[in-house]
Protein backbone atom coordinates (compact mmCIF):
# COMPACT_ATOMS: atom_id res chain seq x y z
CA UNK A 1 0.00 0.00 0.00
CA UNK A 2 1.46 3.59 -1.22
CA UNK A 3 1.45 6.33 1.47
CA UNK A 4 -1.35 7.96 -0.82
CA UNK A 5 -3.50 5.11 -0.27
CA UNK A 6 -7.03 6.03 0.79
CA UNK A 7 -7.75 5.09 4.76
CA UNK A 8 -10.55 6.51 5.75
CA UNK A 9 -12.95 9.24 4.69
CA UNK A 10 -14.76 11.76 7.60
CA UNK A 11 -17.43 14.22 6.37
CA UNK A 12 -19.43 16.12 8.38
CA UNK A 13 -22.34 19.03 7.96
CA UNK A 14 -21.13 22.62 8.05
CA UNK A 15 -22.50 26.06 7.09
CA UNK A 16 -21.94 27.89 4.11
CA UNK A 17 -21.81 31.71 3.61
CA UNK A 18 -25.40 31.52 3.37
CA UNK A 19 -26.21 30.03 6.21
CA UNK A 20 -27.02 27.14 4.98
CA UNK A 21 -25.86 23.33 5.60
CA UNK A 22 -22.92 22.14 3.12
CA UNK A 23 -21.34 19.00 2.54
CA UNK A 24 -17.45 18.76 4.26
CA UNK A 25 -15.07 16.00 4.18
CA UNK A 26 -12.05 15.03 5.55
CA UNK A 27 -9.73 12.63 3.53
CA UNK A 28 -6.92 10.41 5.65
CA UNK A 29 -4.13 9.09 3.26
CA UNK A 30 -2.49 5.66 4.84
CA UNK A 31 0.87 7.54 4.95
CA UNK A 32 -0.75 10.33 7.54
CA UNK A 33 -1.79 12.70 5.22
CA UNK A 34 -5.08 14.40 5.00
CA UNK A 35 -6.89 17.34 3.98
CA UNK A 36 -10.49 18.53 3.96
CA UNK A 37 -12.85 20.64 1.62
CA UNK A 38 -16.41 21.96 2.15
CA UNK A 39 -18.47 22.16 -1.17
CA UNK A 40 -20.12 25.57 -2.12
CA UNK A 41 -23.61 25.79 -3.70
CA UNK A 42 -25.56 28.01 -6.14
CA UNK A 43 -28.56 29.97 -6.12
CA UNK A 44 -28.54 31.05 -9.72
CA UNK A 45 -28.33 27.76 -10.72
CA UNK A 46 -28.33 26.40 -14.41
CA UNK A 47 -31.14 23.01 -14.45
CA UNK A 48 -28.77 20.83 -16.48
CA UNK A 49 -26.29 21.60 -13.29
CA UNK A 50 -24.89 18.03 -11.40
CA UNK A 51 -27.85 17.49 -8.51
CA UNK A 52 -26.52 18.42 -4.63
CA UNK A 53 -28.44 15.79 -2.43
CA UNK A 54 -30.79 17.78 -0.47
CA UNK A 55 -32.94 16.08 2.64
CA UNK A 56 -35.78 17.98 2.41
CA UNK A 57 -38.12 17.83 5.76
CA UNK A 58 -38.35 21.08 8.21
CA UNK A 59 -34.52 20.57 9.21
CA UNK A 60 -32.59 23.83 7.57
CA UNK A 61 -35.76 24.45 5.56
CA UNK A 62 -35.45 21.42 4.05
CA UNK A 63 -32.08 22.25 2.47
CA UNK A 64 -29.98 19.88 5.30
CA UNK A 65 -27.08 17.39 3.88
CA UNK A 66 -27.68 14.61 5.85
CA UNK A 67 -28.24 12.48 3.33
CA UNK A 68 -25.17 13.16 1.57
CA UNK A 69 -23.08 12.88 4.45
CA UNK A 70 -24.78 9.26 4.88
CA UNK A 71 -23.42 9.14 1.21
CA UNK A 72 -20.41 9.37 1.51
CA UNK A 73 -20.12 7.74 5.34
CA UNK A 74 -21.79 4.37 3.54
CA UNK A 75 -21.04 3.83 -0.48
CA UNK A 76 -18.69 5.83 -1.26
CA UNK A 77 -16.11 4.77 1.35
CA UNK A 78 -16.66 1.99 0.46
CA UNK A 79 -15.22 2.23 -3.05
CA UNK A 80 -12.67 4.42 -1.87
CA UNK A 81 -11.06 3.57 0.56
CA UNK A 82 -7.98 1.06 -0.76
CA UNK A 83 -7.79 3.31 -3.70
CA UNK A 84 -4.89 5.82 -4.63
CA UNK A 85 -5.55 9.02 -4.09
CA UNK A 86 -2.99 10.18 -7.06
CA UNK A 87 -5.18 8.45 -9.60
CA UNK A 88 -7.50 11.28 -9.81
CA UNK A 89 -9.40 10.26 -13.24
CA UNK A 90 -9.77 6.93 -11.87
CA UNK A 91 -11.00 7.51 -8.67
CA UNK A 92 -13.64 10.26 -10.70
CA UNK A 93 -14.33 7.25 -12.97
CA UNK A 94 -15.34 5.08 -10.57
CA UNK A 95 -17.79 7.63 -8.44
CA UNK A 96 -19.44 8.22 -11.55
CA UNK A 97 -20.09 4.98 -11.63
CA UNK A 98 -21.18 3.42 -8.49
CA UNK A 99 -23.64 6.74 -8.73
CA UNK A 100 -24.88 5.67 -11.83
CA UNK A 101 -26.48 8.53 -12.73
CA UNK A 102 -25.90 11.77 -15.52
CA UNK A 103 -26.31 14.35 -13.09
CA UNK A 104 -24.77 12.32 -9.35
CA UNK A 105 -27.96 13.00 -7.54
CA UNK A 106 -28.46 9.63 -6.28
CA UNK A 107 -25.30 10.07 -4.42
CA UNK A 108 -25.65 13.57 -4.77
CA UNK A 109 -22.83 15.91 -6.67
CA UNK A 110 -21.84 17.83 -3.55
CA UNK A 111 -20.59 14.60 -1.65
CA UNK A 112 -18.79 12.99 -4.78
CA UNK A 113 -17.25 16.71 -5.42
CA UNK A 114 -16.19 16.52 -1.44
CA UNK A 115 -14.19 13.46 -1.96
CA UNK A 116 -12.91 14.18 -5.11
CA UNK A 117 -11.63 16.92 -4.29
CA UNK A 118 -10.19 16.30 -1.24
CA UNK A 119 -8.52 13.56 -2.08
CA UNK A 120 -6.45 15.43 -4.71
CA UNK A 121 -5.71 17.96 -2.15
CA UNK A 122 -4.68 15.11 0.26
CA UNK A 123 -2.53 13.91 -2.39
CA UNK A 124 -0.45 17.05 -2.94
CA UNK A 125 0.27 17.59 1.12
CA UNK A 126 1.49 13.65 0.83
CA UNK A 127 3.58 14.62 -1.97
CA UNK A 128 4.65 17.86 -0.26
CA UNK A 129 3.31 19.81 -3.24
CA UNK A 130 1.79 23.35 -2.91
CA UNK A 131 -1.81 22.02 -4.43
CA UNK A 132 -1.35 24.48 -7.86
CA UNK A 133 1.59 22.72 -8.41
CA UNK A 134 0.07 19.33 -8.36
CA UNK A 135 -3.11 20.52 -10.01
CA UNK A 136 -0.84 22.09 -13.02
CA UNK A 137 1.20 19.04 -13.12
CA UNK A 138 4.02 20.23 -14.20
CA UNK A 139 2.64 23.44 -16.23
CA UNK A 140 4.48 27.11 -15.22
CA UNK A 141 1.36 28.33 -12.45
CA UNK A 142 -0.17 31.54 -13.40
CA UNK A 143 -1.65 34.03 -11.24
CA UNK A 144 -5.67 34.80 -12.76
CA UNK A 145 -7.11 38.10 -13.83
CA UNK A 146 -9.36 39.09 -11.16
CA UNK A 147 -13.37 39.55 -11.80
CA UNK A 148 -14.36 41.40 -8.62
CA UNK A 149 -18.07 41.59 -7.59
CA UNK A 150 -19.14 45.69 -6.60
CA UNK A 151 -22.51 45.93 -7.11
CA UNK A 152 -25.27 43.14 -7.16
CA UNK A 153 -28.43 42.59 -8.36
CA UNK A 154 -31.07 39.45 -9.30
CA UNK A 155 -31.23 36.59 -7.08
CA UNK A 156 -28.33 37.45 -4.90
CA UNK A 157 -29.79 40.96 -4.09
CA UNK A 158 -33.46 40.66 -3.48
CA UNK A 159 -34.14 42.30 -6.75
CA UNK A 160 -32.28 45.54 -6.66
CA UNK A 161 -31.61 44.88 -10.56
CA UNK A 162 -32.02 42.68 -13.17
CA UNK A 163 -28.41 42.22 -13.55
CA UNK A 164 -26.96 39.80 -11.16
CA UNK A 165 -23.47 40.94 -11.10
CA UNK A 166 -21.32 43.92 -12.08
CA UNK A 167 -17.75 43.76 -11.35
CA UNK A 168 -14.32 45.61 -12.00
CA UNK A 169 -11.65 43.71 -14.43
CA UNK A 170 -8.82 45.42 -13.75
CA UNK A 171 -7.01 44.75 -17.30
CA UNK A 172 -4.08 47.32 -17.39
CA UNK A 173 -2.78 45.79 -14.24
CA UNK A 174 1.01 44.29 -14.19
CA UNK A 175 0.55 41.68 -11.27
CA UNK A 176 -2.06 40.24 -9.15
CA UNK A 177 -1.54 42.37 -6.25
CA UNK A 178 -1.85 45.53 -8.06
CA UNK A 179 -5.08 44.04 -9.81
CA UNK A 180 -6.51 43.51 -6.05
CA UNK A 181 -5.37 47.06 -5.39
CA UNK A 182 -7.03 48.80 -7.85
CA UNK A 183 -10.05 47.05 -7.10
CA UNK A 184 -9.77 47.74 -3.50
CA UNK A 185 -10.00 51.30 -4.66
CA UNK A 186 -12.71 51.27 -7.08
CA UNK A 187 -15.09 49.24 -4.52
CA UNK A 188 -14.13 52.28 -2.18
CA UNK A 189 -15.13 55.17 -4.33
CA UNK A 190 -17.86 53.14 -5.60
CA UNK A 191 -19.41 52.98 -1.85
CA UNK A 192 -18.69 57.23 -1.80
CA UNK A 193 -20.10 57.95 -5.27
CA UNK A 194 -23.17 55.80 -3.86
CA UNK A 195 -23.63 57.11 -0.40
CA UNK A 196 -23.25 60.59 -1.90
CA UNK A 197 -26.19 59.71 -3.73
CA UNK A 198 -28.63 58.85 -0.64
CA UNK A 199 -27.90 54.64 -0.60
CA UNK A 200 -27.14 53.32 2.50
CA UNK A 201 -23.71 51.11 1.58
CA UNK A 202 -24.30 48.75 4.70
CA UNK A 203 -27.07 46.89 2.96
CA UNK A 204 -24.79 43.92 0.81
CA UNK A 205 -25.83 41.19 -1.12
CA UNK A 206 -24.74 37.32 -0.91
CA UNK A 207 -21.10 37.97 -2.32
CA UNK A 208 -20.53 41.19 -0.62
CA UNK A 209 -21.34 43.31 -3.79
CA UNK A 210 -23.35 46.87 -2.56
CA UNK A 211 -26.99 45.58 -3.10
CA UNK A 212 -28.56 49.12 -2.83
CA UNK A 213 -31.99 49.26 -4.80
CA UNK A 214 -30.98 51.44 -7.81
CA UNK A 215 -33.39 52.31 -10.27
CA UNK A 216 -32.47 50.55 -13.33
CA UNK A 217 -29.74 48.49 -14.88
CA UNK A 218 -27.71 52.03 -16.71
CA UNK A 219 -27.16 53.57 -13.52
CA UNK A 220 -25.93 50.64 -11.93
CA UNK A 221 -23.01 51.34 -14.92
CA UNK A 222 -23.34 54.52 -14.35
CA UNK A 223 -22.14 54.32 -11.18
CA UNK A 224 -19.48 51.50 -11.33
CA UNK A 225 -18.04 53.80 -14.18
CA UNK A 226 -17.67 56.82 -11.86
CA UNK A 227 -16.44 54.52 -9.36
CA UNK A 228 -13.65 53.84 -11.75
CA UNK A 229 -12.68 57.37 -12.63
CA UNK A 230 -13.55 58.44 -8.90
CA UNK A 231 -10.64 55.91 -8.22
CA UNK A 232 -8.27 57.95 -10.44
CA UNK A 233 -8.21 54.91 -12.93
CA UNK A 234 -9.07 55.10 -16.54
CA UNK A 235 -12.41 52.91 -17.60
CA UNK A 236 -12.01 50.83 -19.97
CA UNK A 237 -8.62 50.91 -20.02
CA UNK A 238 -7.12 50.56 -16.36
CA UNK A 239 -10.53 49.13 -15.28
CA UNK A 240 -12.90 47.62 -17.27
CA UNK A 241 -16.38 46.42 -16.32
CA UNK A 242 -17.73 42.89 -16.52
CA UNK A 243 -21.42 41.66 -16.23
CA UNK A 244 -23.61 38.88 -15.09
CA UNK A 245 -26.45 39.13 -16.21
CA UNK A 246 -27.84 35.86 -15.25
CA UNK A 247 -30.56 36.06 -17.94
CA UNK A 248 -32.42 32.55 -17.20
CA UNK A 249 -33.05 34.33 -13.57
CA UNK A 250 -35.92 36.54 -15.30
CA UNK A 251 -36.71 34.32 -18.66
CA UNK A 252 -40.58 34.01 -17.76
CA UNK A 253 -42.84 32.15 -20.38
CA UNK A 254 -40.21 32.66 -23.40
CA UNK A 255 -39.53 36.54 -22.92
CA UNK A 256 -37.32 38.01 -20.69
CA UNK A 257 -38.52 40.01 -17.80
CA UNK A 258 -36.79 42.33 -16.68
CA UNK A 259 -38.05 44.04 -13.80
CA UNK A 260 -36.14 46.77 -12.84
CA UNK A 261 -36.14 48.15 -16.97
CA UNK A 262 -40.07 47.90 -16.49
CA UNK A 263 -39.93 45.60 -19.81
CA UNK A 264 -40.74 42.45 -21.30
CA UNK A 265 -37.93 41.16 -24.04
CA UNK A 266 -37.35 38.69 -26.66
CA UNK A 267 -33.97 37.51 -27.47
CA UNK A 268 -33.34 40.06 -30.36
CA UNK A 269 -34.43 42.98 -27.89
CA UNK A 270 -32.61 41.87 -25.32
CA UNK A 271 -29.22 41.30 -27.50
CA UNK A 272 -30.09 44.85 -28.35
CA UNK A 273 -29.84 46.02 -24.77
CA UNK A 274 -26.57 44.53 -23.93
CA UNK A 275 -25.02 45.53 -27.19
CA UNK A 276 -26.11 49.41 -26.11
CA UNK A 277 -24.64 48.72 -22.81
CA UNK A 278 -21.73 47.89 -24.55
CA UNK A 279 -21.78 50.61 -26.66
CA UNK A 280 -22.04 53.32 -23.60
CA UNK A 281 -20.26 51.79 -21.03
CA UNK A 282 -16.94 49.84 -20.74
CA UNK A 283 -17.78 46.70 -20.93
CA UNK A 284 -15.39 43.82 -21.81
CA UNK A 285 -17.10 40.57 -20.82
CA UNK A 286 -20.73 39.36 -20.14
CA UNK A 287 -21.62 36.35 -18.93
CA UNK A 288 -25.21 34.75 -19.44
CA UNK A 289 -26.73 37.61 -21.84
CA UNK A 290 -29.52 35.08 -22.86
CA UNK A 291 -30.77 32.12 -20.81
CA UNK A 292 -29.69 28.58 -20.99
CA UNK A 293 -31.37 27.26 -23.78
CA UNK A 294 -31.28 29.81 -26.10
CA UNK A 295 -28.75 28.60 -28.47
CA UNK A 296 -29.62 30.05 -31.06
CA UNK A 297 -29.83 33.46 -29.40
CA UNK A 298 -26.55 32.79 -28.37
CA UNK A 299 -24.99 32.03 -31.77
CA UNK A 300 -26.83 35.58 -32.45
CA UNK A 301 -25.45 37.61 -30.36
CA UNK A 302 -21.61 36.20 -30.15
CA UNK A 303 -21.80 37.34 -34.22
CA UNK A 304 -22.63 40.94 -33.19
CA UNK A 305 -20.44 41.23 -30.18
CA UNK A 306 -18.04 38.47 -30.00
CA UNK A 307 -15.31 40.37 -32.37
CA UNK A 308 -14.84 42.22 -29.51
CA UNK A 309 -16.24 41.53 -26.01
CA UNK A 310 -16.05 38.39 -24.11
CA UNK A 311 -18.94 36.44 -23.76
CA UNK A 312 -18.71 33.75 -21.13
CA UNK A 313 -21.49 31.09 -20.71
CA UNK A 314 -22.16 29.85 -17.22
CA UNK A 315 -25.64 28.38 -17.22
CA UNK A 316 -25.08 27.72 -20.85
CA UNK A 317 -22.59 25.73 -20.75
CA UNK A 318 -22.18 24.34 -16.70
CA UNK A 319 -19.10 23.46 -16.88
CA UNK A 320 -20.25 20.25 -19.13
CA UNK A 321 -17.55 19.15 -22.03
CA UNK A 322 -20.41 18.18 -24.12
CA UNK A 323 -22.67 21.72 -23.65
CA UNK A 324 -19.52 23.21 -24.76
CA UNK A 325 -18.21 21.32 -27.49
CA UNK A 326 -21.83 21.99 -28.62
CA UNK A 327 -21.31 25.80 -28.19
CA UNK A 328 -17.60 25.86 -29.71
CA UNK A 329 -18.97 23.52 -32.97
CA UNK A 330 -21.85 26.23 -33.36
CA UNK A 331 -20.02 29.68 -31.90
CA UNK A 332 -22.27 30.07 -29.52
CA UNK A 333 -19.82 32.14 -26.90
CA UNK A 334 -16.40 32.62 -26.43
CA UNK A 335 -15.44 32.26 -23.32
CA UNK A 336 -17.17 29.47 -20.64
CA UNK A 337 -17.56 29.98 -16.79
CA UNK A 338 -15.78 26.86 -14.54
CA UNK A 339 -17.62 25.90 -11.21
CA UNK A 340 -16.29 22.39 -10.36
CA UNK A 341 -19.71 21.54 -7.97
CA UNK A 342 -21.65 22.28 -11.25
CA UNK A 343 -20.30 18.93 -12.75
CA UNK A 344 -19.09 17.41 -9.62
CA UNK A 345 -16.05 15.85 -9.91
CA UNK A 346 -12.51 17.62 -10.39
CA UNK A 347 -11.69 15.87 -13.58
CA UNK A 348 -14.65 16.43 -15.66
CA UNK A 349 -13.79 20.44 -14.53
CA UNK A 350 -10.15 19.99 -15.81
CA UNK A 351 -11.55 18.62 -18.95
CA UNK A 352 -14.17 22.02 -19.51
CA UNK A 353 -11.15 23.70 -19.46
CA UNK A 354 -8.87 21.98 -21.13
CA UNK A 355 -11.42 21.73 -23.78
CA UNK A 356 -12.12 25.52 -24.03
CA UNK A 357 -8.22 25.95 -24.57
CA UNK A 358 -7.65 24.07 -27.05
CA UNK A 359 -10.86 25.55 -28.67
CA UNK A 360 -9.11 29.46 -28.05
CA UNK A 361 -12.08 30.38 -25.88
CA UNK A 362 -11.19 31.81 -22.47
CA UNK A 363 -11.57 30.27 -18.90
CA UNK A 364 -13.16 31.98 -15.94
CA UNK A 365 -12.89 29.81 -12.59
CA UNK A 366 -15.84 30.68 -10.39
CA UNK A 367 -16.84 30.54 -6.49
CA UNK A 368 -20.42 30.14 -5.58
CA UNK A 369 -22.74 32.62 -4.24
CA UNK A 370 -22.74 30.16 -1.27
CA UNK A 371 -19.28 29.73 -0.43
CA UNK A 372 -17.13 28.31 2.05
CA UNK A 373 -13.73 29.14 3.86
CA UNK A 374 -11.81 26.77 1.49
CA UNK A 375 -9.00 28.48 -0.88
CA UNK A 376 -8.56 25.19 -3.11
CA UNK A 377 -10.59 27.54 -6.05
CA UNK A 378 -7.25 29.78 -5.79
CA UNK A 379 -4.55 26.79 -6.46
CA UNK A 380 -6.83 25.33 -9.22
CA UNK A 381 -6.93 29.02 -10.88
CA UNK A 382 -3.21 29.10 -11.13
CA UNK A 383 -2.14 25.32 -11.78
CA UNK A 384 -4.93 25.18 -14.40
CA UNK A 385 -3.91 28.74 -16.09
CA UNK A 386 -7.75 29.70 -16.50
CA UNK A 387 -6.02 33.00 -16.70
CA UNK A 388 -9.50 34.61 -14.91
CA UNK A 389 -10.90 34.54 -11.92
CA UNK A 390 -14.32 35.33 -10.54
CA UNK A 391 -15.05 35.23 -6.38
CA UNK A 392 -17.10 37.53 -5.42
CA UNK A 393 -16.81 40.65 -3.68
CA UNK A 394 -13.42 41.67 -1.45
CA UNK A 395 -14.93 42.52 2.03
CA UNK A 396 -16.40 38.76 3.00
CA UNK A 397 -13.74 36.10 4.73
CA UNK A 398 -15.08 33.24 2.36
CA UNK A 399 -14.22 35.24 -0.81
CA UNK A 400 -10.41 37.28 0.97
CA UNK A 401 -9.95 33.59 1.51
CA UNK A 402 -9.38 32.97 -2.07
CA UNK A 403 -8.11 36.35 -2.89
CA UNK A 404 -5.35 36.35 0.03
CA UNK A 405 -4.09 32.65 -0.95
CA UNK A 406 -3.37 34.05 -4.48
CA UNK A 407 -1.62 37.16 -2.93
CA UNK A 408 0.43 34.33 -1.33
CA UNK A 409 1.08 32.19 -3.81
CA UNK A 410 2.34 35.08 -6.42
CA UNK A 411 4.66 36.61 -3.54
CA UNK A 412 5.95 32.90 -3.07
CA UNK A 413 6.33 32.65 -6.74
CA UNK A 414 8.61 35.77 -6.79
CA UNK A 415 10.16 36.28 -9.25
CA UNK A 416 8.72 33.79 -11.72
CA UNK A 417 5.08 34.72 -10.56
CA UNK A 418 3.25 35.60 -14.25
CA UNK A 419 0.36 37.50 -14.06
CA UNK A 420 -2.35 36.53 -16.60
CA UNK A 421 -3.46 40.16 -17.64
CA UNK A 422 -5.37 41.74 -20.21
CA UNK A 423 -4.91 39.02 -22.66
CA UNK A 424 -6.92 36.21 -20.67
CA UNK A 425 -9.93 37.84 -22.08
CA UNK A 426 -11.71 36.73 -24.80
CA UNK A 427 -11.18 37.06 -28.07
CA UNK A 428 -8.20 35.71 -26.84
CA UNK A 429 -5.58 38.17 -27.78
CA UNK A 430 -7.60 40.35 -29.65
CA UNK A 431 -10.21 41.64 -26.90
CA UNK A 432 -10.76 46.20 -27.48
CA UNK A 433 -10.14 47.19 -23.74
CA UNK A 434 -10.28 50.64 -25.17
CA UNK A 435 -6.36 51.23 -25.63
CA UNK A 436 -5.30 53.14 -28.67
O1 LIG B 1 -24.08 33.08 -11.41
C1 LIG B 1 -22.93 33.01 -10.98
O2 LIG B 1 -21.99 33.18 -11.76
C2 LIG B 1 -22.63 32.64 -9.54
C3 LIG B 1 -21.56 33.45 -8.90
O3 LIG B 1 -21.80 34.84 -8.97
O4 LIG B 1 -23.82 32.70 -8.78
P1 LIG B 1 -24.47 31.33 -8.22
O5 LIG B 1 -23.42 30.64 -7.44
O6 LIG B 1 -25.66 31.77 -7.42
O7 LIG B 1 -24.86 30.54 -9.44
MG1 LIG C 1 -23.34 33.38 -13.56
Amino acid sequence: MAETTIDALLPCEVLDSRGNPTVACEVRLRGGASATVSVPSGASTGSHEAVELRDGGDRYAGRGVRRAVASVEGEIAELVVGLDATDQIGLDAALRTLDGTDDLGRLGANAVLSVSLASSLAAAASLGQPPYRWFGAGSDPLLPMPMVNILSGGAHAGGALDIQDLLAVPVGADSFAQALEWVARVRRATGEVLTEAGHDIRLVADEGGFGVPLPSNTTGLEVLTAGIERAGLRPGDQVGIAIDVAATEFLDGGDYHLAAEGRRLDTGELTDLVADWCARFPVLSVEDPLAEDDWDGWRGITQRLGGGHQLVGDDLFVTTATRLRRGIESGAGNAVLVKPNQCGLLSDAHIVVRTAQAAGYATVLSARSGETEDSWLADLAVGWRTGQIKVGSLTRSERTAKWNRLLRIERELGAAAEFAGAASLAPLGGTDTGRD
